[in-house]
Parts: structure tokens; sequence; C-alpha cells
């Protein structure tokens, strides 16, 4: 399957990049929907042929009734109704397959697009939403086939067949039914358009407001109740509920009155079709069977239109949806091509030269003309006032953001031809604001090495001072712990994502505040048993924390935008 490489914007011209590979298997759910709308025509029209046939005959006496060939038409109603049934049928197998085929795509598409925009480029994004476009909008744009282009198509196909039919008996009521199915099919979608297109905005705006803040909502419950701020959010809820609801009630109200106009121009055109059937039958250009035909006919033809205006509204909501997805994931800047280049090699030193850099949207650099070397098995304690700039080393490493001068290599190879996959099979990170997923410990252990042995495990978790705490657990490893590892403390959640960077068992080792939350004997612990395990792992340890700095050779300070020496050469005993 190709993936459509540019935007998906454009309605129509999206859905087609999108539906690459898929085009045969979307034209045969189009010839079955045409199929079972013909054969439903086929129907009421013979049908109609039959019954004023063979009231006709039961009038006109034995002779004209023994005339009356009943078996003809009543096997093409009987072969119509068959064909129908089986046309519909088989038009929801193929069309709704090729529709959960192409969601399928389209969910592939966005998140290859979202996937390299984290974490930088999802900064400003809110999760909720977020969640939304990726549920709700691929599910438009998927809907796309069945709810707009399947209608259409059939309705265009259907309604020129439709008129051909007609004009094998008389060219006025062809005339008229085109003139009929013009005004149903294009001009009322044509009007209701705009309005449409305008209440699908309002109804999307609103809807993804309540999915950001119902999402912020509930991942922040307790916050909320602390603040006294839970009842503000119901409020605003409410008010954008009422929002929302207003917009679904005008489109209601709208698609209704544009069928409902539909229905007028059906009936207007049946009206009109009998008057030129009638006076065609009197000129003898028609049998008298033939008029309630082709006014039933009209009747079926008009099937194919009353679907429209719900097919114009599916179309705002898809054309809208596309242009969401296009703008949450938009092109990651292409990293630079490097062939054959080099993944970091022994010994992984880390050299930044003269690096300066800013965050997107911010005046003070974070960084300025900043030196630093940290060599291979170094255990170095990196310092400075929060918010100085330590942590947004890691994201200059792992390539999230861009420096705006100077460089950085690892392991004698410059980082900006890395990607942060390649990085991570060399350096573990057990940030400030990790994360644990929902599931048990032993799940979360093994997101960071899924082949871990139990051996492995438990080495881990003695290093972390993990191992009392677990056989207290009546469940040991199996123990779920929550969302976000809602159910374990502070101090033992951070300890579980020292413990996964710890089993990773790469080169590089760094921790962001690694005992924040702990108690003093804890952290001597901790630490001791750290730097025992990790002789010649490189450990970079961002603190606040005083007692953490014994544990390291030396200490760099962040101060001025510049790495300044902060400690001893070796503060070690
Ligand atoms: N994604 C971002 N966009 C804009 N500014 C950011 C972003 N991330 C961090 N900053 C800013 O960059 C500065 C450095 O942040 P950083 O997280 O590196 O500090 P830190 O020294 O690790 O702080 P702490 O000790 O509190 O963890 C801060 O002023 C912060 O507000």
């Amino acid at each position: 399957m190709t993936m459509p490489q540019d935007s998906l914007a454009g309605g129509a011209q999206g859905f087609f990049r999108l539906s690459v590979g898929l085009r045969w298997r979307l034209a045969l759910g189009v010839g079955f929907a045409c199929a079972a709308a013909l054969a439903s025509f086929g129907l009421l029209f013979l049908s109609g042929w039959l019954l004023a046939g063979a009231a006709v005959a039961g009038l006109g006496g034995q002779a004209v009734a023994r005339a009356f060939n009943i078996v003809l038409p009543a096997t093409g109603v009987r072969f119509f109704a068959m064909v129908r049934i089986l046309a519909r049928y088989l038009e929801r197998v193929v069309a709704h397959d090729g529709a959960l085929r192409l969601g399928g795509h389209l969910r592939a598409w966005v998140y290859a697009r979202l996937a390299p925009l984290a974490p930088a480029g999802l900064v400003d994004q809110q999760g909720g939403d977020l969640l939304g476009r990726f549920v709700s909008d691929t599910d438009k744009v998927a809907a796309y086939y069945t709810d707009v282009a399947l209608p259409f198509l059939r309705a265009l196909l259907c309604g020129v067949v439709f008129v051909g039919v007609f004009a094998c008996f008389t060219l006025p009521a062809a005339a008229l039914l085109a003139a009929g199915l013009l005004l149903g099919g294009v001009l009322v979608p044509l009007l209701a358009g705009p309005a449409m297109d305008r209440l699908v905005r309002v109804e999307a705006e609103q809807q993804s407001h309540i999915q950001a803040e119902l999402a912020q909502t509930l991942q922040n419950m307790g916050e909320y109740l602390l603040l006294d701020a839970a009842s503000g959010r119901a409020r605003l809820w409410q008010v954008q509920q009422a929002g929302m609801d207003k917009a679904c009630w005008k489109l209601d109200v709208l698609e209704s009155a544009a069928r409902g106009l539909i229905t007028l121009i059906t009936f207007a055109t049946a009206l009109g079709v009998l008057v030129l059937a009638v006076n065609a039958c009197r000129a003898g250009q028609l049998s008298v069977a033939e008029v309630p035909m082709l006014v039933l006919g009209v009747l079926a033809a008009f099937d194919v239109a009353a679907p429209l205006p719900l097919a114009r509204q599916a179309a705002a909501q898809a054309k809208l949806a596309t242009m969401r997805l296009d703008a949450a994931c938009p092109p990651s800047a292409p990293r630079p091509v490097v062939q054959g280049a080099d993944l970091p090699h022994a010994p992984y030193d880390l050299v930044v030269r003269d690096l300066s850099f800013a965050y997107p949207k911010t005046v003070s650099p974070v960084l300025q003309n900043a030196n630093l070397i940290i060599r291979q098995g170094e255990h170095v304690g990196l310092i400075g006032p929060s918010g100085i700039g330590k942590s947004s080393l890691i994201n200059l490493l792992f390539g999230f953001y861009v420096p705006d001068s100077g460089s950085i290599s690892f392991g004698g190879v410059d980082v900006s031809t890395l990607c942060a996959e390649d990085m991570a099979a060399f350096v573990s990170v057990a940030a400030q604001d990790f994360h644990l997923f929902a599931g048990t410990l032993r799940d979360n252990l093994l997101l960071a090495a899924p082949h871990a042995t139990e051996q492995e495990l438990a080495d881990v978790l003695e290093t972390a001072q993990l191992t009392q705490f677990i056989q207290s657990l009546p469940q040991g490893l199996q123990t779920w712990v929550g969302n976000d590892g809602l159910r374990l403390s502070g101090g033992q959640a951070r300890r579980v994502a020292v413990a996964q960077a710890l089993l990773r068992g790469t080169p590089w080792l760094v921790l962001d505040e690694p005992t924040e939350g702990l108690d003093a004997p804890l952290e001597q612990a901790l630490m001791a048993a750290l730097v025992q395990r990790c002789e010649r792992t490189t450990i970079v340890c961002m603190t606040h924390r005083q007692a953490v700095l014994p544990f390291m050779h030396r200490v760099i300070r962040v101060e001025d935008a510049c790495f300044r020496p902060g400690g001893g050469s070796d503060m070690k005993s």
C-alpha cells in the first residue's frame, strides 16, 4: 500500500490519493450500489406495468385477458427483486470493507505523520483534541467513500440510465425526469451546501473543544478537585455541549428541509410525467399500462436523489476532517539523509561545540556558545537552577530540537545525522516527566527490554531499591500500576523509571532527578547501588540534590547559558 506523501486536503483529491491500491475494490462497491439502484428501479417500473396491464386485461373481457401474457413481466419482477437483494448485500460487504480498509490506511498515514513530530512538534497540541482527530476525523474522511462518493456516483450513473429508459418511451417525460433529477440532485445540495459547511465547522470546533477539555479534566481530576475547579469544568462543558447540540440541531433541520424539497420535486415530477404520459397515451404513443409504469418509475428514480443532502453534509464533514488532519500532522522537516551514515562507536564520548539554542517562539537562548565534553565511563552531575537548561540537553542530544548553531557529536558521530531511535540504542533516559503506562509493573519494565530475563529484572529492581517493595505486594511484579502509575508513590514510580533505564543496558545513562521524593537513607542506597552497578557506564545525573553529587566523578553547572565546572575534578573519594 502506497501512502500519500503529501497533504490530504482538497476533499475528493485527498480521498483519491488515499485510495491508491483500493480503487478496484471501491469501484466494485459503486458497481454493486448502481446495480441495486437499477434493480430497484426495474422492479417498480415493471410492477407498475404489470399491475396496470393486468387491470386493463381484466377490464377488457376474456379475449384481452387471454392475450395478456403475465409470465414475462412477472419473471422480470422476480428477477429484479432477486438482483436487488443480492446487489444490496454485495454492496454492503464490498463497500463497507473498502471503507474499513481506507480507514486503516488513513490511520497509518496519520500515525506515520504524527510519530516524527513527537515530542517537540506536539508541544502546542492538546492530547484530547489530537485523539479526537485521530479517531473521529479519520472516520469522517474514510466515510467519504460510503457517504459521499458512492451516493453521488450512483445518482449520476443511474440518473443517466433512468432518463435513457424514459427516453425510449417518451422524450418529454424523459426531459422532465432529467430536469427533476437535476433540480433535486444538484441544485438542492448546492443550495444547502454553504450553510452545511458553516454548521459542520461550528459543530467540529465545539466537539474538539469538548474532547480536549474532557481528556484534560479526566487526566487531572485530582488537581481540579483540590483547586475546587471541578464544578467550573462541568459548567464549561454544559455551555460547549449546548453549542454543539444547537449546531447539530440546525444541521438536522437543514438536511430534513433539503430532503423535503427533494420529495416535493419528486411528486411534482411524477405529476408532470403523469400528465405527459396521459397525453402521449391519448395520442396513441403509449399504451395504458405504460402510464402508471412511468409514474412509478419517477418515484423509483428519485430514490437515488433522496440521500444527496445527507451526502452533501458528509462531504462538508470529510473536507473539514481532512483539513484538520493536515493541520494536526504537518510533514516533519526532512532529516538530512546521510548515505551510509555511521552509528556512534566506542569510546562513546559526548562533545558539544559552540552550541547555541533557543526554543521556538522564545527569546532568551537556553544555551549560548556552550562547550562540553563528557568521556565514556564518567559519572557527571549536571546542576543549575530550575529552568536553566539542564533537561534541554536531552532534547538536543536526541534531535527533538535542532540547535541554532554549533554541534553535538556522540561516539564520533554528529548527532544531527542520527534519529532518536539510533540514539536510544546507546543512551537510556529516566526523564523527569517519565510516564508509566497502564499495565503491570512487569509490563512497564518489559517495555524497556522485552527479552529481559527474570534474573535481569530482579537485578535492576535490586539496584533501584525496589526489591522489598515488590516482595511486599501480594501480586509482586504482576501488580497493576494504574493509569500513569497512579497506584505507586512518586518515589516508587520514579525508581521504576530508573529500573527501566537500567534494564536497557546502554553505555550511557541519563537520569533526571533520580532521587526526587526519596528519603535520605534510600537516596544514599540508590546512588551507591547505581554507581556500583554502572562502573563502566557513563552516568549523567541532573539534580538539585546535594547528596547525589558525592557519588559523581565531577559536577558541571549550567550557568549563563553555558556549561561551567561546578565541582572538583574528582569528587568521589
Ligand atoms: N518545549 C519548550 N518550549 C519552550 N520553552 C521550553 C520548552 N521546554 C523547556 N522550555 C524552557 O527552557 C528553559 C530550560 O528548560 P529545562 O527543562 O531544560 O530546564 P531545567 O534546567 O531542566 O529545569 P528543572 O531543573 O526545573 O528541570 C526553561 O526556561 C523552560 O521554560
